[in-house]
């Protein structure tokens, strides 16, 4: 039996269809990342899930049982972590005191180490917290009971780059001592540090389930290159150049007008990007990692793509990577 298994998951909220026909399953010991765009449906799939609202229709089950079923959804919540996207404590109680509170209703196995790693402050009043001081206390009250599994919602933000190297850390050991993950992100590093297995959601639907190798090789590199001429569009007929963009005169990051600026998504082999490069005279050149919503656009397209790239209620996966927008023999 899988931790999680969603099956047609629909919530209509009259105006919005915010999750249609939802389906995938999240197996146990895995960590599983859900990954979409602002508005996409990942915390209304999530509040489905908790059975904090409940689907228009389809079925979720957690750990074996229906979450609309509420005596038996009470008693796997005591096996369960949880973390919201804005956790909400009473603002008036201390962080300690929050702590014992939680402890009494489901345990307090692990908080001495949880503490130690990620230090919240435990005497003053919640209200007096920074954002990250409630995202540390909220990471504190989801693992301290020792859950099997945990669904965490936006779990590093408003987390320092320290706290979250701390928090992916602590995720992996917790993988290794078979804990069950499953959390929403729409970060591309982290789904790549510790995901075993993505699914992608946009407008309340599926678009994607698949490992995250498969998803990241596809996800590339965001190359922009300031030439001091024109390159022509024949050495830019490379495997994996994808979206690109060029601009005479732009010169605005060598602080000159002079030259061409040519900026485009690149998942082929960057030796091969390089070895063509070598023969032209660049100003600057950037490479960095391509935002996740650049891979949305050119794997999943506008809806209309989206709704022909689906199978029912199983998605394939994107479209393929090869076309690289590059034409004609003359400059781009
Ligand atoms: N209670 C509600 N009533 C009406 N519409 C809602 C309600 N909650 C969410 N929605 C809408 O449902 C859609 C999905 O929202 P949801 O919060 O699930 O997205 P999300 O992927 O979690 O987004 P974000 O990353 O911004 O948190 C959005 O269009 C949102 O405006």
């Amino acid at each position: 039996m899988a931790a999680i298994e969603l099956e047609g998951l629909t919530k209509d909220y009259g105006e919005v269809l915010a999750t249609d026909g939802v389906t995938f399953d999240v197996e146990r010991g895995e960590i599983f990342g859900y990954l979409g765009p602002n508005g996409a449906g990942k915390t209304t799939t999530i509040r489905t899930l908790l059975g904090f609202i409940s689907p228009t229709a389809g079925t979720a089950q957690l750990l074996g049982c229906d979450v609309t079923d509420e005596g038996d959804l009470l008693e796997v919540k005591r096996r369960l972590g949880y973390l919201p996207d804005s956790p909400a404590f009473d603002e008036t109680a201390t962080g300690r005191e929050i702590l014992d509170l939680h402890a009494s209703i489901k345990g307090d196995e692990r908080s001495g180490e949880l503490l130690d790693l990620f230090q919240p402050p435990l005497d003053r009043p919640v209200r007096k917290y920074s954002r990250g001081n409630v995202q540390k206390l909220g990471l504190v009250t989801t693992f301290m009971h020792d859950p099997e599994l945990v669904i965490l919602d936006e779990p590093t933000s408003g987390l320092d780059p320290l706290l979250q190297q701390r928090f992916t850390e602590f995720l992996r050991a917790e993988r290794e001592r078979g804990l069950t993950v499953f959390f929403s992100s729409h970060i591309l590093s982290e789904v790549r540090k510790l995901c075993d297995r993505v699914g992608v959601i946009r407008n309340g639907r599926l678009v994607t389930v698949e490992p995250v190798e498969s998803l990241l090789s596809r996800s590339g590199k965001f190359v922009r290159l300031h030439a001091a001429e024109s390159i022509p569009a024949h050495a830019l007929e490379i495997d994996g150049v994808h979206g690109l963009e060029s601009e005479r005169g732009a010169g605005s990051s060598a602080g000159s007008s002079d030259g061409t600026e040519y900026a485009f998504t690149f998942t082929g082999d960057i030796n091969t990007l390089l070895d063509r490069l070598r023969e032209y005279r660049l100003l600057d050149c950037s490479i960095e990692e391509a935002p996740l919503e650049e891979v949305f656009m050119r794997f999943y397209g506008d809806e209309r793509t989206d709704a022909g790239s689906t199978d029912g209620d199983r998605v394939s996966a994107g479209a393929s990577a090869t076309d690289n927008g590059v034409g004609g023999d003359g400059d781009v």
